[in-house]
């Protein structure tokens, strides 16, 4: 081929590409739907997170804003199309009366990859079965159970603050992980992690990879952005061989202990043991067909990962974000102080289950907190059969449905002075005068977060026992507003949390 040639076929190439692209960019305006600007020739509405370097967790706030008033609207995810639900009443028809045509978010599965087949990812029938099965685990009468390993976990956590308190001003992001980590591991495997007293004990190197914004995991989020199947075709799985290889030894070494020695405790993995012995589950879909669902070894440890990972850093980035605000806040932090002093003083100087429930102010803390900073600032869901949306509007077969947390929780017209951090927001009055489907910190429906009230407690406990014995301030170096990691799909601040810890004289 001579250079001619070559140029031919690069032209070629290049104008197949841009009448792709523009015959791709006219979809919504095909169905007649409102949609931004399509933006980048190549990147589509997307090319603000490359070019403006607007990170992913602030990318679907600002594509609520910018499609204010509407209900709904599009826009384009390199070429696939993206519709925004906006309006409440509709995201809960979606979540909720709906909810057989969104059941689904999308996730890649691979059926040869054990952990892949985790209660996050899986879809249809199978995933209703499992949920099902599943969701006694999550009873506050087994939470209640649990909170004894929780709390041992945050005598630890203040042996860690103490040893780290002489430093001049204490990352809170890690520490906070250190802690989860311990209670998740505790909770979920029986396991002590020791994260708190060792910081590169091994699970906390496991959560740390299976977290960090490397630049494979980059790259595997670019390219799965341009061409959506591209994890599912190539089998390319989230997390990397190592993390998952750990997990799945560890579960099996630790079933085969537990069974050979008759041992129980009472955590998640008691619970998940004994759903194996009902060996098969059946179910009659809602299609007359019948699906089989082997609780396998396997599936086992594809929940207890799950368990793991979708427990650990949400609930130590939400404790960290808390922990930023109160030091912003040091009258709300006073006041929070009042309420746990006076608690503790009314329950013998120890919290239990019961009256962590009863703190109406550490509550309204945490959920300000998760408003600000919802953990996933976007909810995903395909729709899965040709649906009508209103009497306008078709949303077709497969259509990528996404309901964005972060706008909603940034609308002006739901909070007043959205981006000042104010716990009345989560007064009982406020809380009534609110349509419900605008705080979506763990989603809603039957696939809202299995794991709400673990993770509740988890903060909840945490937060408390460290205002118990510490004041915190926010270190010099740190700005008032936070920047975050470009493609981290968890906010992630680009620079930690750097806080100042003063102990409170007993
Ligand atoms: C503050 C802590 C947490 C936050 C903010 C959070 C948030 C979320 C959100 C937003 C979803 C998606 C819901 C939807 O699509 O409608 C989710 C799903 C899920 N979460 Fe959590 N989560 C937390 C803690 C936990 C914990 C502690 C566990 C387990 C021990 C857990 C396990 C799960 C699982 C398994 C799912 C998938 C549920 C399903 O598809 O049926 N989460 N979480």
């Amino acid at each position: 081929m001579d250079a001619i040639d070559l140029v031919l076929l690069v032209t070629f190439i290049f104008l197949i590409i841009i009448y792709y692209a523009s015959y791709r960019r006219k979809y919504w305006a095909r169905k007649k739907i409102i949609s931004l600007k399509p933006g980048n020739i190549i990147m589509g509405s997307t090319g603000d997170i490359f070019l403006k370097k607007l990170s992913l967790y602030n990318y679907h706030a600002k594509m609520y804003e910018q499609l204010a008033p509407h209900k709904y609207g599009g826009y384009y995810n390199f070429f696939t199309p993206v519709l925004v639900v906006r309006d409440p009443d509709i995201i809960k028809t979606i979540f909720t009366k709906d909810f057989n045509y969104f059941m689904d978010r999308g996730q890649p599965l691979d059926e040869k990859n054990p952990l892949s087949q985790n209660l996050f990812n899986l879809k249809g029938e199978k995933w209703r079965i499992l949920r099902a099965k599943l969701t006694p685990t999550f009873t506050s009468g087994k939470i209640k159970i649990m909170f004894n390993l929780m709390k041992e976990c945050t005598t630890e956590l203040i042996e860690m603050i103490d040893t780290s308190v002489e430093k001049e001003e204490i990352e809170v992001k890690e520490m906070m992980a250190r802690y989860t980590t311990d209670v998740i591991s505790s909770c979920v495997f029986g396991l002590q992690s020791n994260s708190q007293k060792d910081p590169d004990s091994i699970f906390r190197q496991m959560g740390r990879k299976a977290f960090n914004q490397t630049t494979r995991r980059s790259v595997v989020a670019i390219i799965a952005m341009v061409i959506p199947k591209f994890r599912e075709i190539f089998k390319i799985s989230f997390f990397e061989k190592d993390v998952q290889d750990f997990f799945t030894s560890l579960v099996s070494k630790t079933i085969k202990y537990r069974e050979d020695n008759g041992v129980e405790r009472n955590d998640f993995l008691d619970l998940l043991i004994a759903l194996k012995k009902q060996e098969v589950l059946t179910h009659n879909s809602a299609s007359g067909e019948i699906c089989h669902v082997e609780f396998t070894d396997n599936l086992l440890t594809a929940q207890c990962f799950v368990f793991f990972s979708a427990g650990f850093e949400t609930s130590s980035g939400t404790l960290s974000f808390a922990l930023y605000e109160l030091a912003k806040h040091p009258e709300m932090q006073e006041k929070l102080f009042d309420e746990i002093s006076e608690t503790l003083e009314q329950n013998n100087g120890s919290f239990n289950y019961e009256c962590l429930q009863q703190m109406p102010y550490l509550d309204q803390v945490v959920c300000e907190t998760l408003r600000m900073y919802p953990l996933l600032p976007s909810l995903v869901r395909i729709c899965n059969e040709n649906y009508q949306l209103d009497e306008h509007t078709v949303i077709d077969k497969n259509t990528r449905v996404v309901i964005p947390v972060k706008g909603l929780h940034y609308d002006p017209s739901y909070y007043e002075n959205p981006t000042e951090f104010n716990p009345e927001n989560f007064s009982k009055e406020a809380r009534a005068k609110r349509h419900h489907f605008t705080y979506l910190p763990f989603g809603e429906g039957p696939r809202i977060c299995i794991g709400l009230r673990f993770g509740l407690m988890q903060v909840k406990l945490g937060l408390a026992t460290i205002l118990r014995n510490y004041s915190v301030s926010l270190s010099p170096k740190m700005s008032s507003s936070l920047e975050y990691k470009l493609l981290a799909f968890v906010p992630t601040p680009k620079d930690g949390i750097w806080l100042k810890f003063k102990k409170r004289s007993a």
